[in-house]
């Protein structure tokens, strides 16, 4: 038998769900496909071909009845991954639908293997040899309709297959039904006359008048306590078929909805400022135009935005719709579920910290369609909210949108592809958007709404720019600067607020002997170690390696090692030594790691129990606290010389987000920046609230280099752990991607392979090809003709990764 042609199940999915639109940027285009898979067999080269064994077709007189079978497209998660045909069986005819999950013969495996069916069709199986569905493990379908396109079409868009997108869109606590046990309920048969109960013993017979009079199945224990018997006469009764049973999957009912959180911030409910109203029209507009498109919400910090959003899905809910927020982890406060709690009947938050049961029983509460609003990090774009009207995406720009393991998807991308099939709004939100929404606000495929002040007119605060290459601005010792430390001073005696940013966490962040110039660095990944003061520990922070930090150098026994760099821990002792008034808390994913750590801090600051707060960009986003009259920024550089084309653009939006925090009551606020590069492009912009000069003059940059978003990227890793080896697999890799790019006659620009700039990672050298082209449907195609049937010797361990448009060069 043929193996199915990867170039035709390819080509046609390329026309099925990426239109070959010439527009500029297809990062904007929506999968528009209503069709489901192409033919395809299971491959079956390892097996003996029964043609060759017996005459297999069938005999004329057959053929007709044969015309009649349905079929089954089933995709795995594991290789071989299909999409595979398989004949569906008639007592599973009526019940197999897509999104479902079965078991099949796969190959010589002995047990069913587990896959996902994508597809139903009617076919012949005339003139092929097809195995039949075997198993069939849900009641109903997993996902619907639009979802199970939404898997095929991130399948073909991120390339990983699309049983592996399936237990990603699914939580593993949904497929193993976390939280929920088999209940046997019992009910009379049907086929049992008067005569036959008058016959029966008594205790067995008024068990059957119990269920009569209930009138609804019961449980053995429930039959037992009503007709005040043992559990014998129920199961006598089972054996007779007198009564018969049926097995119900049940939540258990210890799992309750969370109780409402709040850290304090009083109900509110404004009239909306003249901006507002008008971004508010604009995006009603949009869920009523009943189309697929883009929004994006470009308002300043303080502007108000997550007021827009919370009147526009009440729009939605009003017409029985109901909405997704995705925000990044780190914004999911107390502050931000208790704005949106307070103003909807049924909210269900989703974050990293719920137990499985906990996770699987809000997500049958969506799919019921009990719930008005989802909010949640990147993973709520695959809600199963059934009348979905509005996806929202806070804080677009924030990286944490891009899921950096397989499948690396980016949920701007993915809730753009299932707004687009639903044909409904995506908007998008922020102060800083990503290079990526603003320019498809230039090129059309978005629509721009701004709110450029703050609300209640408050002014955007003052930003001051230090010097830190001047001697006399930086101060005798210490990371805090002079005019940061006054300010500081000026700030507590107000009786005022204070947050400090530093991106770094840890006390020192290199470990290093004076004498020989040894770093303290990981075996695995070649990184030098953070010091970590509680516990006195050096860590990777790449790995989580970790050692007890040496008290004198590992290479020559110097006993005068010296902790360089600077991490939150330090910045922490500075501060408590220099303001022992101040209540200081420390932010940051040490301090943090305790469920519920957030929301005690946060509270405690907003009641000004903690007046100093000071930690990672963890603290720079979303927080909206009125007494904070002070941002001081201690090294605005730290992202700036990353070797990554988004440098500046990270620096802009973290130094501007930060800056935002202050400002918000009526006291006013100001924002001390500390820097080495204080002429920077980025700086200067994000000192004067200035978006559009900034933007203006990074666009410029990256069209010189043709980076997204005016290109597409890719980037393929490959990892092993002896570097010539997997050096060499990355060549071969280049040479395919060469070939099938003068194949398609693409423009590609093709990089490396380099080592990138983390040579070793967990023990693994790792090398790296980088894509260029100005569409990511040329991008795409090249690697797909390149890899599809490219494998690696599975004795070398080597593996490659392919990342489309990837957020991090790293
Ligand atoms: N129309 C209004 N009148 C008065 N106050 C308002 C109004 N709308 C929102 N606010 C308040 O303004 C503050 C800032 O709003 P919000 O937190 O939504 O800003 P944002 O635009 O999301 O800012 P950021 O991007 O910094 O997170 C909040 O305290 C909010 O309650
Ligand atoms: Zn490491």
């Amino acid at each position: 038998m043929m193996k199915p042609s990867l170039d035709s199940v390819d080509s046609l999915l390329q026309d099925l769900l990426v239109p070959s639109s010439t527009s500029a940027n297809s990062i904007w285009l929506p999968p528009t496909s209503d069709h489901l898979l192409p033919d395809a067999s299971p491959p079956s080269d390892d097996e003996p071909e029964q043609a060759e064994l017996f005459e297999t077709d069938p005999p004329p007189w057959e053929l007709t009845v044969q015309e009649d079978v349905r079929l089954a497209s089933i995709v795995f998660a594991k290789s071989p991954h299909g999409p595979y045909d398989y004949r569906i069986p008639d007592h599973l005819r009526e019940e197999l639908k897509p999104g479902m999950r079965v078991g099949v013969p796969l190959g010589h495996r002995r047990k069913a293997t587990p896959g996902w069916c994508v597809g139903i069709k009617e076919g012949s199986s005339a003139h092929r040899k097809l195995r039949d569905v075997t198993e069939l493990y849900d009641e109903s379908p997993l996902c619907d309709a639009a979802l199970v396109r939404l898997v095929m079409w991130m399948s073909h868009y991120y390339q990983v297959p699309a049983g592996q997108v399936f237990d990603t869109l699914i939580p593993s606590s949904v497929r193993a039904a976390a939280g929920t046990r088999q209940t046997t309920y019992f009910s009379v048969s049907p086929d049992l006359t008067a005569e036959q109960i008058e016959k029966l013993p008594a205790k067995q017979k008024s068990v059957i008048e119990c269920l009569i009079v209930q009138k609804k199945p019961m449980t053995a224990a429930e039959l037992a306590v009503t007709a005040q018997c043992t559990e014998d006469p129920i199961r006598r009764l089972r054996k007779k078929e007198c009564i018969v049973p049926e097995v119900r999957r049940e939540m258990h009912t210890g799992i309750r909805i969370q109780a409402q959180t709040n850290d304090g911030e009083a109900k509110q409910d404004f009239t909306l400022t003249p901006q507002q109203t008008v971004a508010l029209e604009r995006i009603n507009a949009a869920i009523d135009g009943g189309r697929g498109r883009t929004l994006l919400l470009h308002g300043v910090t303080g502007s108000g935005k997550t007021e827009v959003y919370i009147k526009a899905i009440e729009h939605v809910v009003s017409q029985a719709g109901s909405a997704i927020v995705m925000v990044p982890e780190i914004s999911l406060t107390p502050q931000t579920r208790g704005r949106f709690e307070s103003r909807f009947d049924s909210v269900a938050v989703l974050h990293s910290q719920m137990s499985p049961s906990e996770r699987h029983f809000h997500w049958q509460r969506i799919r019921r369609g009990e719930v008005q609003v989802v909010i949640g990090p990147r993973s709520a774009v695959f809600a199963p909210l059934p009348n979905l009207g509005l996806i929202v995406l806070d804080e677009e720009h924030d990286t944490s949108f891009k899921q950096d393991t397989q499948p690396r998807y980016h949920a701007r991308k993915v809730a753009h592809a299932r707004a687009m099939a639903l044909g409904i709004p995506l908007l998008l939100g922020s102060a800083t958007p990503s290079m990526e929404a603003w320019h498809a606000t230039q090129s059309g495929h978005a629509e721009l709404i701004s709110m450029p002040d703050r609300v209640a007119n408050r002014p955007m605060p003052d930003v001051q720019l230090i010097d830190l290459r001047i001697r006399d601005e930086r101060g005798v010792s210490g990371a805090i600067s002079r005019p940061l430390h006054a300010a500081i001073e000026e700030t507590l005696r107000d009786q005022g607020q204070a947050i400090l940013l530093l991106n770094r966490r840890g006390f020192a962040t290199t470990i290093q002997c004076p004498s020989c110039g040894h770093v303290v660095a990981c075996p695995d990944c070649d990184m030098p170690l953070t010091h970590h003061r509680d516990g006195g520990k050096a860590m990777c922070h790449y790995c989580d390696y970790t050692i007890g930090t040496p008290p004198w150098c590992p290479a020559c026994r110097f006993d005068g090692i010296r902790y360089g760099g600077l991490g939150t821990q330090k910045l922490e002792v500075e501060a408590k030594s220099k303001f022992p008034d101040a209540k200081i808390a420390r932010m940051d994913s040490d301090t943090m790691k305790r469920p519920g750590s957030h929301q005690r801090v946060l509270s405690e600051f907003r009641s000004g129990e903690i007046n100093l707060l000071l930690g990672t960009q963890m603290i720079a986003k979303g927080l909206d606290f009125p007494n904070v009259l002070l941002v001081g920024v201690i090294n605005a550089d730290s992202a700036l010389h990353f070797p990554d084309f988004r440098a500046a653009e990270r620096t802009f939006q973290l130094v501007t987000q930060v800056a935002g925090r202050t400002g918000r009551g009526d006291r006013g606020g100001r924002v001390i920046v500390q820097t080495f590069s204080p002429e920077h492009p980025a700086i200067q912009a994000a000192s004067q609230h200035d978006y559009l000069k900034f933007v203006e003059g990074e666009m410029v940059n990256r069209r010189k280099f043709n980076y997204p978003p005016l290109g597409s990227v890719a980037r393929i890793i490959i990892r092993g752990p002896l570097e010539d080896k997997t050096e060499t697999v990355a060549d071969a890799i280049l040479a395919r991607l060469e070939s099938a790019r003068d194949l398609l006659n693409a423009e590609v620009r093709i990089l490396g392979p380099a080592p990138p700039p983390i040579v070793r990672l967990r023990g693994k050298y790792r090398f790296h090809l980088l894509l260029q082209a100005s569409e990511a449907a040329v991008v795409g195609e090249t690697i797909r003709r390149a890899l599809a049937d490219f494998k690696v010797d599975p004795k070398e361990d080597i593996e490659y990764l392919i990342d489309i448009d990837p957020m991090n060069l790293l």
